[in-house]
């Protein structure tokens, strides 16, 4: 039995863990420091994540991946713009709604595996406690824990203390257990930046698991060129804004709100800020053509 029709062959219906969709409109956030200067980490940021979509987040330290997760998942909330989480503006939402949304519907997967973990708990115990808030009829809408670490090729780690098990082992358990309650949306901040090769690979083939079986919205930040090029949408944040997406192995630069296009960082060297460019329209679709204007009095 996949653990697709685990979920769907349950006798009360279907989990909660359908996938949910996101979307940004014009996002900005401005951090205030203790000096009292404003840090602008999002500058109007547009982004449709469909639900079940699997996004990469890329870019430079800085530029501002981890500011939008945390957006995401309603640990911090937009200065302006909108931030939608299944339909619902996030920034907006009372702080009880967002306790349950976070609680339910979006399952934040932490640096560092053992912040996700009881240490002393086996994986089992790890799944049962972290569904302890949840309604019993929701429970039973889930696979139970046994089923659900066998499903996702963990079984043998069930009945293992979090303790004895390798970091690899650690950081997989840690990602069944934060999806374990159904959410339908994952965010995972350099989910293997710790991790040896096989350990690394091994934990991006469970992310995609999940994303196959469960149909869960997946969003990871990454640094590594490897595991961006595992995941089919590949978005690029440079200085705060959507820089370029990648999209089935071709790299697109993007229009924002306002009509600016931001480069993809390979063109930027030939096209510096400040250069003039012209647009052309043809049969096959547009040209641009960077211009030299000679200043005046050198005609
Ligand atoms: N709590 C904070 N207070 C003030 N400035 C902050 C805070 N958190 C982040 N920043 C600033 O906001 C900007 C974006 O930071 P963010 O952590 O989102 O970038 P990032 O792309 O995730 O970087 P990294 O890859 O290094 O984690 C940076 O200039 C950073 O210094």
């Amino acid at each position: 039995m996949t653990l697709d029709s685990l979920v769907s062959a349950s006798p009360a219906g279907p989990a909660r863990s359908a996938g949910i969709g996101v979307r940004c409109q014009n996002v900005v956030h401005i951090y205030t420091t203790v000096a009292g200067h404003d840090v602008v980490a999002l500058r109007g940021v547009n982004l449709d994540i469909a639900p079940g979509e699997q996004v990469a987040l890329l870019g430079p330290s800085g530029s501002g991946k981890s500011t939008l997760l945390g957006l995401f998942g309603g640990l911090q909330r937009a200065s302006a713009g909108k931030v939608l989480v299944d339909g619902i503006d996030i920034s907006r939402i009372p702080e009880a709604e967002l306790t349950r949304l976070r609680a339910g519907k979006v399952a934040s997967l932490l640096q560092g595996a053992r912040r996700n973990l009881l240490t002393y708990a086996t994986a089992a115990g790890n799944v049962d406690f972290a569904r302890r808030g949840m309604a019993s009829a929701d429970v039973r809408r889930l696979p139970t824990a046994r089923q659900l670490l066998e499903q996702l090729g963990l079984g043998e780690l069930t009945d293992t203390p979090v303790n004895s098990m390798s970091g690899g082992e650690q950081q997989r358990v840690a990602l069944a257990v934060t999806v374990s309650s159904g959410a339908g949306l994952l965010l995972a901040d350099e989910p293997t930046s710790q991790l040896g090769h096989a350990d690394r690979d091994a934990m991006v083939d469970l992310i995609q698991r999940v994303n196959a079986g469960l149909g869960t919205t997946v969003v990871i930040v990454t640094h590594d060129p490897d595991i961006a090029a595992r995941i089919p949408r590949r978005i690029t944040i440079r200085n705060g804004r959507i820089g370029s997406e990648g999209v089935h192995g071709r790299d697109y630069a993007v229009i924002d709100q306002d009509g600016a296009v931001h480069l993809p960082e390979d063109w930027a060297d030939d096209y510096p800020p400040g250069s003039l460019v012209e647009f052309e329209e043809t049969d096959d679709g547009f040209f641009v053509r960077r211009v030299d204007v000679a200043p005046p009095g050198e005609h």
